[in-house]
């Protein structure tokens, strides 16, 4: 059938299959290498087809605009339904401070393999995004990648129902014997999300199911995020000692010797903001987002339909020359001027109606590792103006390790 996106530019199509062989033989690094070529080539917008599916992408601020903006433009794409066995229905996205529990020093549970096992998935969703034939469950479930799916989603589901299990017992614990609980610094503990969702349970609002669907949807959204963008801004910072420096006498400045900063505190520190976001603007997780028009639209003049699928690949968009002039430096001033001109040139936590619910979570948690960091150690690069390849699976990741001297001050 015609679709006026027919006439959008892109790489050539075979008849029928259209660009599915385009990738078949490419390594993550490469296939994401040849992304980023195409985005060069088509300015504007480009379109790729496999079989009846057509795919729009763009990386132009007045495109991004309209698509993210849109009150009911809303529904994610493909990808999230290949996540839907581990992530069910939940709220896509959250940390481990909203659960209660500390994962790490926690012996009971095996940290690694659940990092392990998350790593895993989102090699296999790729791997299934770039073969069409395993988008049908019934055939996907009976490949070698298929149960190695389903295996590491038993590895998640039963780490998660470890964490919701053990905070029901230590509340019902302490609800039975009356006491209040207390953190490590003996201060009443808050109540957290978990403890939410435990007490929607009692009242039988939502079931056990439900709750391990919002637990799994927080951990994936807020910890390779944080964790990613805490990794390239140390490897940033530490090739500009010039931005360590200015941390530091901003920091100083707000703080005058005060210990512990309050959020206003936070907020003053500008410099610092912009030296994260000149991190996410350089790394942005996930780099791309997808979307499914539930309403016709027009961009460019041509015209949309219901049902098309739209990525927004923020990555190409944060390295437009036009909007950031030389993007490949790292320069956090141009944040600080009013250097940038459209609001939707820069959109790390996307933006409109689906926008990141741990926006300032993030941006809180980020400033206090890294402001705890510059204040006690001098970060030196093993090797100056290096920069890690990337690779991505569902988030964008450094190819091979970082290596920072920690200098002590
Ligand atoms: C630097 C850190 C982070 C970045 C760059 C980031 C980025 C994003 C982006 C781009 C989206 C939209 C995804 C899409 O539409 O496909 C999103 C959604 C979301 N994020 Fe974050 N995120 C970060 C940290 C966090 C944290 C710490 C939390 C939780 C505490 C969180 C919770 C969520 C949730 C719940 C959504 C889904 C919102 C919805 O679907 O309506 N994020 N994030």
């Amino acid at each position: 059938e015609d679709d006026p996106i027919d006439s959008l530019p892109g790489p050539a199509k075979l008849p029928i299959i259209g660009n599915m062989l385009d990738m078949f033989n490419m390594t993550p690094g490469e296939k994401f290498k040849y992304e980023r070529q195409l985005s060069k080539t088509y300015k504007q917008r480009y379109m790729q087809k496999v079989f009846y599916r057509r795919i729009v992408y763009l990386h132009h601020p007045d495109d991004v605009e309209v698509v993210l903006s849109h009150s009911k433009n809303i529904t994610k794409n493909v990808i999230y339904d290949f996540l839907k066995p581990w992530l069910g229905t939940g709220l896509l996205l959250s940390t481990e401070t909203a659960l209660g529990t500390k994962l790490d020093t926690d012996r009971s549970v095996n940290t690694a393999a659940y990092k392990d096992a998350i790593s895993k998935i989102g090699q296999i969703c790729i791997y299934r995004l770039s073969r069409i034939w395993l988008y049908i469950d019934a055939i996907f479930n009976r490949t070698s990648a298929g149960r190695e799916f389903a295996k590491n989603v038993d590895i998640i589901h039963s780490f998660a129902d470890n964490v919701i299990v053990q905070r029901k017992e230590q509340r019902l614990n302490s609800l039975d014997k009356g006491l209040v609980e207390r953190d490590e610094f003996n201060r009443k503990k808050r109540t957290v999300l978990l403890d939410l969702l435990l007490e929607a349970e009692a009242k039988r609002e939502i079931d056990l199911e439900g709750i391990r669907e919002e637990v799994n949807t927080f951990m994936f959204a807020g910890h390779d995020t944080t964790g990613t963008a805490l990794t390239f801004s140390l490897m940033l910072l530490s090739d500009h000692e010039e931005a360590q420096e200015r941390i530091l006498e901003e920091y100083n400045e707000v703080m005058r010797g005060k210990e512990t900063p309050t959020l206003s505190e936070f907020a003053e520190m500008k410099y610092l903001d912009a030296v994260i976001k000149e991190t996410l603007r350089l790394y942005p997780n996930p780099h791309r987002i997808g979307r499914v028009l539930t309403e016709d639209i027009t961009l460019g003049g041509v015209p949309m339909r219901a049902g098309t699928e739209v990525c927004v690949l923020t990555i190409d968009l944060h390295y437009r020359e036009d909007f950031f002039p030389e993007p490949e430096k790292f320069r956090p001033e141009r944040f600080l001027r009013g250097e940038i001109q459209h609001p939707y040139s820069f959109v790390p936590f996307s933006a409109g109606p689906r926008n990141c619910l741990g926006q300032k979570f993030a941006m809180l948690e980020i400033k206090s590792v890294l402001t705890h960091i510059c204040n006690n150690f001098k970060l030196v690069p093993m090797k100056r103006n290096w920069r890690v390849e990337t690779v991505s699976d569902i988030v964008l990741k450094p190819a091979e390790p970082i290596y920072i001297k920690f200098v002590p001050r």
